[in-house]
């Protein structure tokens, strides 16, 4: 692309007003300033920064914070509506839903008192999998392929769930294959969906938990052989399933380990892995045993009233840091120490804002910006509560004081090291996690053995714990703080059962604390579920602000597909070439498309990394330690990585396809320009996706000028395509199928989607679009649609 016609971009500091908080003065924040390369180029003017006016109140805490009482609030986003997602409401998802007329879909609606009464049966282990809808008809798992995984998910939204009492087939491939696919892609339509909300309650209703109902509620640097290991290993822990034996789905790993004797005989696979995976093992151990080892508190009952104060920046640029310092707030002194140690000095302007509202017992919702400090936010309170909590007498199940929840495995990590980091000091106090895809076993050990007053966790993870281990439960009674991070995700369908079970497993006596920077107007009429009725909600974005940086250049590039890849190739090599130090996160649609992107670039010899469900913790765990202390990498990513994942300087975040909403663009995007640093977004759509740029008006993301390819560069691309592996070709076109399938927009045309199906086979330089199994067609809705190969 041309980029040098344009001008350099630099970001200057600028001051803010001065707080009327009585500890908090606030000076001209200084931000890091790096310039911006390749596409700070491609606009001919200079960012300006709109000052911001807010109406100022006296009675206000903190400056350019907007706090208000749970009751009545609605909107905070301006002009903007409810996000826009897969499936956006119930009516309409019904409406989609009848369009299937399958029949075996219409065979999976049972009831959740069945459910139940299946799980009390005992299905082992299996009990976990059945939360996320494994009670089914197994013809309907049999035609389960991962790209019809959204569409029995959405399904699953509107329809009780009931059990099934068959087992899986045990010997047939496809269904191995199905179920593989399915289990796999599960995580990454989690770590995407949001916003999917059909709970319509007014915030303050008898349901609320005040109320006392608190239950209604570069590829080429990799590994030589270890994906095909990988992968392999798989298929032999899938077989397995089909026999009969069955683990909670985030526990992959876990269950290659626990039953590996029984695989090995089976398959002989895991003979090539013992060694490897065990070193995995202890690396694991290792991380989650580097270091160490609350008052209840109540709301007064006070409410209050919303406040907008002015958090004026005359250079235009939000500001992340404050002028707080730490000492000023009363934590401990070993806390102190802890944080100095960690080189934070001043509160980032949401743990200004929080942390005196958390101290006092409040139940908190908070908004923030992304890459501003909201873990330490909920934990250095959280870790003030444990300190000041009284040694308990039982030595046997000590209580978990503090749950922390997360949505991914790699945020549960990244939260309890950053828990870790601040308990430097504090040598009796603990944090262990608990994610799906290590052992269950290792995790009950490292519970029993160490000091666990702090507990991060993935939702299916804990979920099985509350299940399975012995005393767990005894343990999760002493939960004073709960703590729900990306918590607007949290709540969404896809983990909302997940997080009613968690909620009715702790003391109602708690105080609870919900974190996101987005927090779309149903999540805040649903958070009762979780909150008390006198909660907090602290939006740290002003009025009339944008949900995302200012000092992330955020652009949109429109082509048909047939450009996409190469248009691709031609933005990420004018990036590196522009900037050494370049770190590029590349988001796509899909685990597969993922894959198959990756694979591409990987052909093109650009030093990539991918992270997907699809591949093994261990492995996930590797790359992105690897990604957060690199420069000079790319990392190709499924929503995996979308949210919450602190990578330093990302310099690029790429959006290649439709973004599942508003919300997970926002995320995905605040990948870069963390802790006020610069950075770039480009959204790469195809004219008929361009719908999705009506969602984010509100932000400033502005067209970028089509980048030129020449015919080498158009023929390079072509000839990596045609080293892609075909079979990563077919999986990728059946996933893109499944994902656009289940998009209510594109999805609502079926001949026209297969057409669109078939240009993004074309695009992957096949002839024919790739043969899809009949069931999963039917699964998906489109048999009969001209154009679709069907084998
Ligand atoms: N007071 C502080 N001073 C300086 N750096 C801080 C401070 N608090 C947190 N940080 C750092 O800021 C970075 C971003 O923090 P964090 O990941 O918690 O952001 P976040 O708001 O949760 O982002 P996201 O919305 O993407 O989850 C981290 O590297 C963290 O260590």
């Amino acid at each position: 692309m041309s980029t040098k016609l344009f001008p350099r971009l630099h970001l200057l500091s600028h001051p803010f007003p001065l707080p009327s908080f009585p500890l908090m003065k606030l000076q001209p924040s200084i931000r890091q300033s790096r310039p911006i390369h390749i596409f700070s180029r491609v606009f001919p003017f200079k960012l300006k920064y709109a000052s911001m006016a807010f109406s100022s109140r006296p009675s206000q805490t903190f400056q350019g914070v907007r706090r208000s009482s749970a009751v009545g609030r609605s909107s905070e986003r301006g002009g903007f509506g409810a996000s826009k997602s897969l499936v956006e409401d119930e009516a309409e998802l019904s409406d989609w839903v009848s369009d299937l007329k399958t029949s075996s879909f219409r065979g999976r609606i049972t009831s959740d008192e069945d459910s139940d009464e299946d799980r009390r049966r005992g299905r082992g282990k299996d009990r976990d999998r059945d939360r996320d809808g494994d009670r089914e008809s197994p013809s309907l798992k049999r035609g389960r392929g991962r790209q019809s995984y959204e569409l029995r998910e959405s399904s699953e939204r509107r329809r009780p769930r009931g059990p099934s009492t068959e087992s899986y087939p045990k010997s047939s491939r496809n269904v191995s294959r199905f179920k593989r696919e399915y289990e796999d892609e599960r995580e990454d339509f989690r770590s995407r969906s949001s916003g999917r909300v059909f709970v319509r309650e007014n915030v303050g209703s008898s349901i609320g938990r005040g109320r006392g109902t608190r239950e209604t509620n570069s590829r080429n640097q990799q590994i030589p052989g270890r994906e095909s290991l990988e992968r392999g290993r798989r298929d032999s822990k899938y077989r397995a399933r089909f026999t009969g034996e069955s683990e909670s789905e985030e526990d992959e790993d876990e269950e290659e380990e626990d039953d590996g004797k029984r695989r090995r005989t089976k398959t002989g696979v895991r003979d090539f892995l013992g060694d490897e995976d065990s070193a995995d093992d202890e690396d694991e151990e290792k991380d989650f045993l580097f270091g160490k080892s609350t008052n209840t508190l109540f709301p007064s009952g006070e409410k209050v009233s919303e406040m907008d104060r002015p958090r004026k920046s005359p250079g235009g640029s939000d500001s992340y840091l404050s002028e707080t310092r730490f000492d000023q707030c009363s934590i401990s002194p070993i806390s102190l120490k802890g944080i100095k140690d960690a080189g934070y000095e001043k509160m980032t302007v949401v743990q200004e804002a929080t942390l005196p509202l958390i101290l006092k017992g409040k139940d908190v919702l908070a908004k923030a910006k992304t890459g501003t400090g909201k873990t330490v936010a909920f934990l250095l309170p959280s870790i003030e509560v444990v300190v000041k909590s009284p040694p308990t007498g039982d030595q046997k199940r000590p209580p978990i004081l503090v749950l922390v929840i997360c949505p991914t495995r790699e945020l549960a990590t990244q939260a309890a090291n950053e828990a870790n980091t601040l308990l430097k000091y504090h040598s009796t106090i603990g944090v262990q996690v608990v994610i799906g895809g290590t052992r269950l076993a290792l995790e009950q050990k490292r519970m029993q053995a160490n000091p666990c007053q702090i507990l991060v966790a993935t939702p299916g993870r804990l979920k099985d714990h509350i299940e399975n281990t012995a005393g767990f439960a005894t343990r999760l009674m002493g939960v004073k703080v709960l703590v729900l991070d990306e918590a607007d995700h949290l709540l969404d369908m896809g983990f909302r059962k997940d997080i009613e079970r968690i909620i009715a497993a702790v003391p109602k006596q708690r105080q609870t604390l919900l974190f996101s920077a987005t927090v779309p107007d149903e999540v805040r009429q649903i958070s009762h579920i979780a909150l008390r009725r006198d909660h907090e909600f602290v939006n740290t974005i002003q009025e009339g602000s944008e949900d995302t940086h200012a000092q992330v250049r955020q652009m949109h590039i429109v082509a048909p597909l047939e450009k996409h890849f190469s248009l691709l190739y031609a933005i990420l090599k004018e990036h590196i070439a522009d900037d050494v130090d370049y770190k590029v996160l590349v988001f796509c649609t899909t685990a597969m498309v993922t894959r198959m992107v990756a694979d591409l670039l990987g052909e093109l010899n650009l030093n990539i990394r991918e992270i997907h469900s699809r591949k093994a913790q261990s492995y996930r765990t590797k790359v992105s330690d690897e990604f957060r202390k690199s420069k000079g990498l790319i990392l190709v990513t499924s929503d995996v990585s979308a949210r919450g994942v602190d990578y330093p300087d990302v310099t690029l975040v790429i959006q290649v396809g439709l973004p599942a909403d508003r919300e997970q663009y926002i995320h995905r995007l605040g990948r870069t320009g963390r802790k006020g640093k610069e950075g770039q977004g480009i959204l790469l759509l195809t004219p008929w996706e361009e719908f999705f740029l009506s969602t984010v008006k509100d932000l400033p993301i502005s067209k970028a000028p089509m980048p030129l390819i020449d015919p080498e560069t158009k023929k390079k691309v072509d000839r990596a395509l045609a080293h892609v592996e075909m079979k990563n070709k077919e999986a990728a076109y059946q996933a893109w199928l499944g994902y656009y399938n289940s998009n209510k927009t594109v999805g609502r045309d079926k001949y026209r989607l297969v057409e669109l199906a078939n240009e993004f086979s074309r695009s992957m330089g096949l002839d024919n679009p790739p043969a899809i199994p009949k069931l999963v067609l039917g699964k998906m809705g489109l048999k009969n649609i001209p154009g679709l190969r069907v084998k």
